[in-house]
């Protein structure tokens, strides 16, 4: 079993310190924009995306305690302040400590892909989920959604186009294998360097 890490890095948030109720402006010391990253592994896709983004903040969550250590230390090694990581689950996190229309962006690179068929309901992006996201973005809120696995990108590519709210950006392409301007996450070079395409999915919400 592997042992838990302590987390010492004042960019690392508990949740159970979390004041009630939660004023996220107050917790970075501005008010700019906040995006949310569901699953930052390591943190170097949100290091990456936050030094060219000093005027947003970003919430990076992961329920893995050695992925938040990771991401912690490149985040202060960095000497970055516009970003805050939390070990959450991200249901419960979103529901229960993110305001309705707080997120400028949410990005989701590589989720667990579940390849069995009777385990991918435990997928984390479906129809649900995505119904669910949406009245957490601004009106003109970016969400990103990024995974190597054919089956995983052509469903989310597939599911959006009928979903209220949701405008795509990739117009008239449905994903792409390439995203301009976005950073690449340590999955998608591993999974890069096996040969595998990524399918990127950008929409935007629409009121
Ligand atoms: C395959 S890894 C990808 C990591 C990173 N995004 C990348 O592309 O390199 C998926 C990550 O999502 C996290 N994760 C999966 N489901 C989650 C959930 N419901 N809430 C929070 N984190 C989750 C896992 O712990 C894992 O670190």
């Amino acid at each position: 079993m592997q042992s838990f890490i302590h987390i010492d890095s004042p960019n690392y948030l508990r949740e159970e310190q979390l004041p009630a109720p939660l004023n996220w402006s107050a917790v970075f010391g501005n008010d700019h924009p906040i995006a949310l990253e569901i699953g930052c592994g390591i943190g170097d896709f949100i290091v990456k995306t936050a030094l060219e983004a000093p005027e947003r903040n970003f919430i990076a969550i992961d329920f893995y305690n050695k992925g938040c250590y990771k991401t912690c230390r490149r985040i202060d090694s960095h000497g970055l302040t516009n970003v805050r990581v939390l070990r959450v689950e991200a249901r419960q996190f979103i529901q229960e400590r993110l305001p309705k229309g707080l997120l400028a962006a949410v990005y989701i690179n590589c989720p667990d892909p579940w390849p069995k068929k009777k385990h991918r309901k435990r997928r984390l992006v479906n129809r649900q989920f995505l119904e669910f996201l949406r009245d957490y973005l601004v009106p003109g809120g970016d969400f990103y959604f990024a995974t190597d696995f054919d089956d995983y990108g052509i469903d989310v590519a597939g599911l959006l186009p009928g979903m209220a709210g949701y405008g795509n950006c990739l117009t008239p392409d449905l994903y792409r294998h390439e995203l301009e301007g976005y950073h690449l996450s340590k999955y998608m070079r591993k999974f890069m360097a096996e040969g595998k395409r990524i399918y990127f999915v950008h929409y935007r919400k629409i009121s």
